[in-house]
């Protein structure tokens, strides 16, 4: 049986002068332990479909269900990074990663355990003391990571957690992520708007249509890892991605022009 499974999902947003149907019949599955990226340019409901499963935000139509269970809220079976990096300031590295487990009511032997295993994992040891805002971008995600893996929800929803970094450390950091999710056998719903990055993660990618928000190819990728994103397969893969999300691209243009015209 599939982990995630969103069924007939709609979700529409009301505002004053308008409505926008953010999802439309969206229909997806998602086995345990599988790595999904949702794919598409910016506005057509990645983080709205994300923010459904994680229970932020409901749906206005279908359900969604975790382990058969229909989604009403969030819940510790589905941990969340986003692309800010949600750290207390206040708080140390080790405070941070250790907050959840407080906050669960945890044994302090066994927090520290967890605790120090993360820092060791993700390469955090010698950071332990410091403040966020002594970090690198790409710590502090490191940080914002750990925290989640601290509560070992099975479920990770990543919203384009690397979007703010530098190519190496993306690249650094998506290839810790591939460890992590291949050591501890996660359920990863990723979202991107880097064809690049899609390929290089996933075992399957979504790609979404613009407004209305719908799946447009749900596309497996067979390519062997670790991938080399100058590999041929790699490359033609981009390039259909790449027309693709271009077609969705230019529905966003052309909205945005017809709207300009209206104003
Ligand atoms: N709270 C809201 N009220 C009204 N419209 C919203 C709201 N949240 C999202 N939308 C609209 O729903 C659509 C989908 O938004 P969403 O943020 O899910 O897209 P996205 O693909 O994640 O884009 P991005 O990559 O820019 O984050 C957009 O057209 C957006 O303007």
């Amino acid at each position: 049986m599939a982990q995630i499974v969103a069924s007939n999902v709609q979700k529409v947003f009301k505002t004053a002068d308008r409505e926008v149907v953010a999802l439309k019949d969206i229909d997806l599955e998602i086995a345990r332990g599988e790595f999904v990226c949702l794919l598409g340019p910016s506005g057509c409901g990645k983080s709205t479909l994300l923010n459904a499963v994680a229970g932020f935000s409901l749906p206005t139509g279908g359900v969604i269900t975790v382990d058969g269970k229909p989604v009403q809220g969030p819940g510790p079976d589905r941990g969340m990074v986003f692309q800010e990096y949600a750290l207390f300031p206040w708080m140390t590295v080790a405070e941070n990663i250790a907050f959840g487990l407080q906050v669960q009511k945890k044994q302090k032997a066994e927090i520290a355990a967890t605790v120090s295993q993360l820092l060791e994992m993700l390469n955090l040891k010698d950071f332990r003391d410091r403040f966020p805002k002594d970090l690198s971008g790409g710590m502090r995600q490191r940080v914002a990571i750990a925290r989640v893996l601290a509560l070992d929800s099975p479920i990770m929803l990543m919203d384009e957690p690397f979007g703010a970094l530098d190519a190496l450390t993306r690249r650094n950091l998506q290839d810790e992520l591939l460890r992590l999710w291949e050591r501890l056998g996660k359920t990863i719903l990723f979202v991107t708007h880097s064809i690049e990055e899609s390929i290089y993660l996933a075992d399957r990618i979504v790609v979404m249509t613009y407004r209305p928000g719908t799946i447009k190819r749900d596309q497996r990728v067979d390519i062997p890892r670790p991938r080399d994103p100058s590999g041929h397969a790699f490359n033609e893969l981009k390039r259909e991605l790449g027309r693709l999300v271009m077609e969705e691209q230019q529905r966003h243009a052309d909205d945005e022009m017809k709207l300009a015209a209206v104003d």
